[in-house]
């Protein structure tokens, strides 16, 4: 059993041998047991106070013995870059993708769907999805483009990391922060989820303004993991992403060698049912933002380089309202999952672990068939449960990928197709 420590974002301490961590200093001469000091920042040295994240990892062998790294040509549909091509303004769904036959760990089952910005311009958010069959062994991976926040569909994962272990299920998540090694078991054999990679400024819990000081994510569910390390001198992959693309070299030891750490750069997981959903009660659909779980803020104020934002199980008492998300044009663009039930603006062919994609301006909202039952029902108190979708909202148009582009459903379109005209008094 893992022990975490509670908070988000908090200066922690952790060793997973006695003495292992120095006292008073970050550098010592001569780390106990001739362990290697290294510092792992997660925002420049000089970022103001409250929003600078570093850790000091205390470990076996430093990372930066390793030979050059080389194109990694293992996982084909992983990073293979969006095509330069105009960017359609269509709306897109996709199926889920099938569980795996044969034998394929998390980074090989990786196909990403669509991506925004160049990393380079530490800018933009990637969407995955992953569908693995086998756990990572000798190898780990690493994401030097940003933070990867690991959203279960189907499927536990325990992802062992440089700085702890990390125990989710389907409706928790995880952040692995840009730069942490890591590999992923699968203690159910298989498993499928979304990886929601932020490029830009890490993730952090959105302001609460007149809400007041308690609500939506709860700082004190988040949990980070202690330090776990294994000792292994064998063969080890390192399989990297860089700029866009895979990298590999291999070394003769395990990463996964801290033996203790401390600061407030480190993985966390947190459990969706902790969060305090706040909505209306009395009239009117409000704005998503009202369940912002996390935001990655822009360098413009009030608008998000990526917000992820859920839709969970929560009482709808609203009156003389639509209550389902209305029809809509946004300036941020949705990309959009499922990981349980169904989602109250479709009333088909949005699966558990299927996708969409509004870009920026695209008209959508409710099917035709959702819309005609709310605005039918009768307008009792009704909980939505058994089900919890996602939104990965972002200033940036997503460009799928060719696969992407390859595998979306034929006739998204359809489902707006035929609504009745208004009658305007003659
Ligand atoms: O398009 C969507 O389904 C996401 C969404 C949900 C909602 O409740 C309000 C606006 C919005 O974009
Ligand atoms: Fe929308």
């Amino acid at each position: 059993m893992t022990h975490y420590l509670p908070g988000f974002g908090n200066h922690v301490s952790t060793e997973a041998i006695p003495g292992a961590l120095p006292i008073g200093r970050n550098s010592p001469q001569r780390p106990a047991f001739g362990l290697y000091a290294e510092q792992l920042s997660g925002t420049a040295f000089t970022a103001p106070r409250h929003e600078n994240r570093r850790s000091w990892l205390y470990r076996m062998r430093p990372t930066a013995e390793h030979p050059p790294f080389v194109r990694y040509t293992g996982a084909a549909d992983f990073a293979p870059g969006t095509s330069d091509a105009p960017l359609a303004p269509n709306r897109l769904r996709w199926d889920p993708l099938p569980l795996p036959q044969a034998p394929v760990d998390l980074i090989d089952g990786m196909t990403t769907m669509m991506a925004s910005r160049d990393p380079a311009s530490l800018n933009g958010v990637a969407l995955h999805v992953y569908a693995a069959s086998r756990d990572m062994d000798a190898r780990v991976f690493m994401n030097a483009d940003g933070e990867m926040l690991f959203v279960p569909e189907h499927g536990r994962l325990a992802l062992l990391t440089e700085l702890g272990r990390i125990d989710v299920a389907p409706g928790q998540i995880a952040l692995i922060p840009r730069g942490v090694r890591f590999r992923g078991l699968l203690p159910d054999g298989a498993a499928r989820g979304y990886v929601c990679e932020n490029h830009g400024s890490f993730f952090r819990l959105p302001d609460l303004g007149p809400i007041g000081a308690n609500g939506l994510a709860n700082p004190r569910d988040f949990e980070t993991p202690v330090a776990w390390y294994e000792d292994r001198d064998e063969p080890f992959e390192v399989v990297q992403k860089f700029m866009g693309s895979l990298w590999t070299t291999t070394i003769d030891h395990s990463p996964l060698d801290v033996v203790a750490w401390h600061g407030n750069l480190g993985p966390w997981r947190y459990d969706l049912a902790r969060f305090n959903a706040i909505n209306t009660v009395s009239f009117d659909h409000p704005d998503p933002s009202i369940f912002t779980v996390l935001t990655s803020p822009s360098d413009v104020a009030g608008r998000a380089n990526a917000d992820f934002v859920i839709f969970p199980p929560r009482w709808m008492v609203a009156e003389d309202s639509f209550r389902p998300p209305w029809f809509h044009r946004n300036v941020m663009s949705e990309a959009m999952g499922l990981i349980q039930g169904a989602y109250d603006a479709k009333a088909e062919g949005f699966q558990p672990g299927g996708i969409s994609l509004h870009n920026l301006m695209s008209g959508h909202g409710p099917d035709v068939a959702t819309w005609k039952a709310a605005s039918a029902a009768e307008l009792k108190p009704h909980k939505i449960d058994g089900t919890m979708a996602f939104m990965l909202e972002s200033c940036w148009p997503y460009r799928p990928t060719q696969t992407a582009l390859d595998r979306a459903q034929l006739d998204y379109d359809a489902v707006w197709n035929d609504f009745p005209k208004a009658k305007l008094p003659q």
